[in-house]
């Protein structure tokens, strides 16, 4: 009898799609054992480049933070925004914890029933994940949240110390299932809406490092428009999370339940907006960004990805509190480093100067041209994909005679 496709190797996997032998091989080449373990029917690696937000300071320690992204520019912006910054990203945040629901339809007498169970509740957590209160985490609290006529929450607040906790929390509500048999639960679930796991992050910045004042006055603005447009609130988040979601990938964490949380506080007061706030304080421009984010720097993935652990240790021994910080001091630096390009002559300058590496590449410059091609490109006032072209073709031109 054939095998099933995620019965086959990685090998045998790829010689089932229609692919030239050239993509074949280069997807082959591209395998780990590792990986394969991770997810399903595996054929290859898919690479991210890797680079690093060069000493950030955050709360008085300086740290070297890896960014995994596609985007030119974002790093150099990210780095720019801390050359900013300048002083240290103050953070704030309280005892962190994830949120794990029980969901019921029609559920009578529900509040008297966790009154007299209490105890019984707590037992069961403790002997669903006996690991997690060895480390001084657990159930700390529960309690009931209406969410419309008909239909409560019990909202289970967990402690999952160093580890983002999605498999910690549903363990120990799956455990908690039986015992709330009688009020038929729809199913149980964590939250990642993850708003026990609020940080906020703050820092104060001369004027002279963005430009001057009126340039400071100018982001403040713009900053001002985005609670207002959500149009223009969603590029600016979108700006925020090419620091914050690089930084998360980089790490090995989860960067859909980052993003989906961020959005939803993003529209907390009923309308999406920007997600930082711009102001002007003491003359000086502040800036502050909360955010709940749910990483670890255990369990999941980061564990099994050596990759992960290798990005990790370029931080150093941290925890995932103070790593939440530091993901979050990445978004400020690189919000600031955004609103004071737009506000001083446009994106596009900055931006497109690195961008031309990835356009040479796009028409077909090899490494060793790329950097001739940029440097063509830079002295023209308008660029695009068939200018490239051309000046790549007269570079090898040139290099012919
Ligand atoms: C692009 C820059 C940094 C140029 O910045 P610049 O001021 O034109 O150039 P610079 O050479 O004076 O560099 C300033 C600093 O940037 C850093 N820097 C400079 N070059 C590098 C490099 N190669 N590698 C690493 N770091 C670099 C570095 O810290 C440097 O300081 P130095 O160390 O030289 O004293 C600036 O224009 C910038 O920050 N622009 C913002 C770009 C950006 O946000 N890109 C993301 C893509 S756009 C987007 O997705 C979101 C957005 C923008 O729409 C969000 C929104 O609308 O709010
Ligand atoms: N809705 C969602 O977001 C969901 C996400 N996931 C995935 O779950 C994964 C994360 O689950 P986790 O429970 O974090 O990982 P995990 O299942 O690996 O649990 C963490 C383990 O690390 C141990 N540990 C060692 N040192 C620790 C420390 N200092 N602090 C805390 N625990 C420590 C714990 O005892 C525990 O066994 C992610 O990969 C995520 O993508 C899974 C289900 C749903």
């Amino acid at each position: 009898m054939s095998k099933k496709f995620y019965e086959l190797t990685p090998d045998d996997r790829l010689l089932e799609l229609s692919l030239n032998e050239q993509t074949r091989q280069a997807l082959s080449n591209r395998q780990s054992a590792v990986n394969a373990q991770l997810v399903e029917n595996y054929i290859s690696d898919f690479r991210v480049p890797i680079g690093v937000v060069h000493d950030i300071l955050v709360d008085g320690k300086r740290y070297s933070v890896p960014m995994a992204v596609e985007e030119p520019s974002v790093i150099a912006a990210a780095n720019n925004g801390v050359k900013m910054l300048s002083d240290s990203v103050r953070v704030k945040m309280s005892r962190m914890a994830m949120i794990g629901q029980m969901m019921f339809s029609n559920a009578v007498d529900l509040s008297s029933f966790i009154l007299t169970h209490r105890n019984e509740i707590f037992e069961i957590a403790k002997r669903a994940k006996p690991s997690i209160y060895q480390r001084g985490g657990g159930l700390l609290d529960f309690k009931i949240r209406k969410v419309s006529e008909n239909e409560t929450s019990l909202d289970f607040i967990i402690d999952t110390k160093d580890a983002m906790g999605a498999n910690i929390v549903n363990t120990i509500m799956e455990a908690e299932l039986v015992l709330f048999e009688q009020f038929k639960p729809l199913g149980v679930i964590l939250s990642n809406y993850a708003t026990n796991q609020l940080v906020t992050v703050s820092a104060a910045v001369e004027f002279k490092q963005v430009g001057g004042f009126e340039v400071a006055k100018k982001i403040v603005s713009l900053n001002h428009f985005s609670k207002n447009d959500p149009y223009r609130a969603v590029t600016e988040n979108k700006g925020i999370f090419n620091g914050i979601s690089a930084v998360v990938l980089a790490t090995g964490n989860d960067w859909r339940a980052v993003e989906a949380s961020g959005h939803a506080y993003a529209s907390r007061n009923g309308q999406y907006q920007g997600l930082a706030t711009w102001t002007i304080v003491d003359n000086k421009l502040h800036g502050e960004l909360t955010l709940p984010i749910s990483v670890g720097t255990v369990g999941g993935a980061i564990s099994a990805m050596p990759d992960a652990k290798q990005a990790l240790s370029i931080i150093g021994n941290v925890g995932a509190d103070d790593l939440r910080g530091i993901i979050l001091s990445v978004g400020l630096a690189q919000n600031l480093a955004a609103l004071k390009a737009i506000a001083s002559g446009g994106i596009q300058r900055g931006h497109m100067r690195m961008q031309y590496r990835a356009l040479a590449m796009q028409v077909g410059a090899h490494s060793d041209e790329v950097i001739q091609v940029v440097s063509h490109l830079i002295k023209l006032k308008q660029v695009d994909a068939s200018i490239a072209e051309k000046v790549l073709m007269e570079i090898r031109n040139e290099s012919k005679n």
